[in-house]
């Protein structure tokens, strides 16, 4: 412990920045696919539009997590994952897969019974991949069916991205590394549906390792739908218990958007009022309030805590956020604060950090950023809401009121 590294805690934001190369490519790779995130977004408003003509009250939260489904899957390989994650047989596969690797596993304990697998967890574990990645199979065959049609046009979704990549350098994107990069997106599109949170709290504290399942899982933690179903629900809470709040979202939006219309990913740079409000309410409710897990590879100091080698550390965003020594008014939300401030969600800045920062920063953030603002801006734009109850602490339940549009 004498030769502790030290690690000076000082400097506020990273110098490193991604490489506009990158951070552009990223940029277009999503912006191909915005058509068909659109698509599902108006499916999103027709469903609120039914609740609206009843007088029903919608749970925000169930929406927005069938809506996440849905853009991502379609995003990914350009079908609507509900339908199949409610009632079919992927919904066996995920969950059976989810409790597997949550499951206690005396490996764990006595590292020389693995061997045995005394449980059956790595059999069965191995078992329901195998049946993942077959339907992945029928998926892709179909596809490259379709692509071998001479009148074919692409569907910019990532399936297509990660073929033509593959068709360009097969070694560089084989079969196999295609199954596994779509095992991992769609895999965290529905782990939700499948488990409650105490099970996925579950998930991660226990220690069930095996190689991949243990980095399916801890990618599975935060990842995907629920971390952005989360984040939006929370914000429409915030929003909704705020009248100043809404109503200055609402002027925001009927001056650049036009009363009653959905809004578009590029509107999103027109709405700084709408951006505070999400770096806001990401604050106060990090979906990943612990981020992930991090194990320090050598001894080491930090503000003068010692952290002794392999020793797992947690990062605590939810305090981080509800700092008083950083934000005034830390509980309070009060986008105002982030109105013209330089703090932004990209990791650079210590003091808010919902995608965590470093190497492992999560890569959905660009996607989610997107998807949030852009259901959070066209729920508010195109109703009035009607809250059900006034508890913030209980899932949001709310009824969507027609707007009246005046010509
Ligand atoms: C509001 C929405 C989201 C939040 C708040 C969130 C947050 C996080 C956080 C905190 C981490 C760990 C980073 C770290 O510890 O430094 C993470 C990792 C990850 N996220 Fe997200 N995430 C969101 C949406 C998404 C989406 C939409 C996807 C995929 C499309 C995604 C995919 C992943 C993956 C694959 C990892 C693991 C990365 C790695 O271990 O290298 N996330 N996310």
């Amino acid at each position: 412990m004498d030769n502790a590294t030290t690690i000076n805690t000082k400097p506020k934001r990273l110098s490193l920045t991604l490489t506009p190369s990158l951070a552009t490519t990223c940029s277009i790779v999503l912006d191909l696919s915005q058509g068909l995130r659109r698509k599902k977004l108006l499916d999103l408003l027709g469903d609120m539009q039914k609740y609206g003509r009843t007088g029903e009250a919608v749970d925000v939260g169930h929406a927005a997590f069938r809506a996440c489904i849905n853009f991502l899957s379609n995003t990914f390989v350009s079908e609507d994952f509900v339908e199949s994650v409610e009632n079919g047989e992927y919904k066996d596969i995920v969950s059976t897969l989810l409790k597997l690797t949550g499951a206690t596993n005396v490996v764990d304990i006595f590292p020389f019974l693995k061997v045995f697998d005394p449980q059956g967890l790595q059999r069965h574990t191995i078992h329901y991949l195998n049946k993942f990645f077959h339907n992945l199979d029928k998926l892709i065959e179909k596809r490259l069916k379709l692509r071998e049609e001479g009148h074919y046009v692409t569907n910019n979704d990532m399936l297509d991205a990660l073929l033509d990549i593959s068709h360009q350098d097969s070694q560089r994107m084989d079969r196999k590394k295609i199954k596994h990069f779509l095992l991992v997106s769609l895999f965290v599109t529905t782990y939700q549906l499948c488990m409650s949170n105490q099970d996925l709290l579950v998930a991660g504290t226990d220690t069930t390792a095996y190689g991949l399942e243990r980095a399916m899982t801890e990618d599975l933690l935060v990842a995907g739908t629920d971390t952005t179903a989360y984040g939006l629900e929370r914000a429409m809470t915030e929003v909704l218990h705020n009248p100043e709040v809404m109503s200055k979202a609402k002027q925001e939006l009927e001056q650049n958007i036009g009363r009653g219309n959905p809004i578009d990913e590029s509107d999103v740079a027109k709405l700084p009022y709408l951006q505070a409000i999400v770096k806001e309410s990401l604050r106060l409710h990090p979906p990943a309030p612990l981020l992930l897990p991090r194990k320090a590879k050598v001894d080491v100091e930090i503000s003068g805590y010692r952290i002794p080698k392999n020793a797992r550390v947690l990062i605590n965003e939810w305090a981080i956020g509800r700092n008083p020594n950083v934000w005034d008014n830390a509980n309070s939300f009060l986008p105002e604060r982030l109105l013209g401030s330089k703090i932004d969600v990209k990791g650079r800045d210590f003091q808010l950090t919902p995608f965590g920062s470093g190497r492992r920063i999560c890569p959905g953030s660009p996607l989610a950023m997107r998807m949030i603002h852009v259901m959070l801006g066209s729920l508010l734009n195109s109703f009035d809401w009607k809250l059900q109850s006034m508890d913030k602490d209980q899932p949001l339940l709310a009824i969507p009121l027609p707007i009246i549009i005046n010509n």
